[in-house]
């Protein structure tokens, strides 16, 4: 039976929203898409008028969506900002030269500038090169680590006041169940925040916060918008994989699943209500590159000392669960925690 648009009533429903189930027509989904990331833009303030933003532009279907989504928005509602393309280039070949690629045509297409910065240049390794010397199985604490502090190197160089990344509803609420599994009750009620470093010199936003990652691949392929559509050859986190696939188990039966998890976590607050321990790290500078840190090298420099001095490897071995860390490896281990 032909159905007819629930938002419009006049176009034939061509699309079923796996957020909300309503059938709409194709015109209908991209303006409800649209308008629920504005939402979230605005009722989380996450960009200021004149606002310079780096966009975490990996090349894959989240990036790439949001590229072209906040050069959108910003247009039609006259945000006022200045938006950069910044990608990181892990070296990793097969994966990230291709993904690359699909970037420098959203550069054109999207009309945007575009800055790479490399693990090369600042670190002296490739992904490639460290993979070859600790493996495959602890290789994302490395990735994880260095991609941080490198979009914030790269925001640096582009001035950016902010960094926006396409991290999205099925990845909050992964990070949320994994954070909960894990015990680790302060990440819990943080990691569902839309901005994080409100105060520091770089904040973070994710306007993709309530965006299903199911309606960011139907909004690509509507509007055939180029993409990289591989994982990373290198990417084994099986523990993470669980909590994916429980989430698709749960969305299928209950597609609100995702959401739920996510406002859950938002009702948290941490420390909770009348304890005493609230103590927070001390924030510092890295004694070698000067790039914040609570201890007295940053983890990226602890992660590189170890691969130039032929310990990375022990490093995996001894950040495993069940042995007392040193003050290194417990910087390592603390990292493999997040996923940015
Ligand atoms: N190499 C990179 N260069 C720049 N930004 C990156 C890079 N890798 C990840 N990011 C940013 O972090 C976000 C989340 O990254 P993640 O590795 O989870 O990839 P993803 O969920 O597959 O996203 P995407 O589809 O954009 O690759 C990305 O959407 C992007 O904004």
């Amino acid at each position: 039976m032909v159905r007819n648009c629930s938002a419009c009533g006049t176009q034939r429903a061509s699309v079923k929203r796996p957020k909300t189930g309503a059938a709409v027509c194709k015109e209908c989904f991209y303006q409800q898409f649209e308008t629920e990331i504005h939402d979230t833009i605005t009722s989380h303030s996450l960009f200021n008028r004149g606002d310079r933003v780096a966009i975490g532009a990996s090349g894959g279907k989240d990036s790439t969506v949001l590229a072209y989504v906040l050069s959108l928005l910003n247009k039609r509602h006259d945000y006022g900002l200045d938006l950069f393309l910044l990608s990181v280039d892990e070296g990793i070949t097969g994966y990230r030269d291709d993904s690359l690629e699909a970037v420098h045509k959203n550069k054109v297409e999207y009309d945007l500038p575009l800055l790479v910065v490399d693990y090369r240049t600042l670190y002296g390794w490739t992904m490639d090169e460290i993979v070859s010397v600790i493996g495959k199985k602890s290789n994302c604490t490395f990735c994880g680590v260095f991609r941080r502090q490198a979009l914030d190197r790269g925001a640096v160089q582009l001035k950016a006041d902010k960094v926006a990344t396409g991290h999205n509803a099925d990845d909050m609420a992964e990070t949320v169940l994994l954070n909960f599994l894990r015990g680790d009750f302060p990440r819990l009620s943080r990691c569902v925040d839309a901005v994080t470093g409100r105060d520091s010199a770089l904040p973070r936003v994710k306007p993709f916060k309530y965006t299903y990652e199911k309606e960011i691949v139907m909004y690509a392929y509507f509007k055939k918008l180029h993409y990289f559509a591989t994982e990373c050859i290198y990417s084994p986190n099986a523990y993470r994989g669980y909590a994916r696939q429980f989430l698709k188990d749960l969305e299928a039966v209950r597609p609100s699943a995702i959401l739920d998890v996510i406002r859950s976590a938002e009702q948290l607050t941490f420390p909770p209500p009348g304890s005493k321990d609230t103590a927070m790290p001390v924030q510092k500078t890295c004694e070698r590159c000067g790039y914040i840190t609570s201890q007295r090298l940053c983890k990226a420099c602890v992660l590189t000392d170890s691969l130039n001095n032929g310990t990375a490897a022990d490093v995996n071995r001894k950040s495993r669960p069940g042995r007392v860390k040193n003050q290194s490896e417990a910087q390592v281990g603390h990292a493999v925690k997040a996923k940015e």
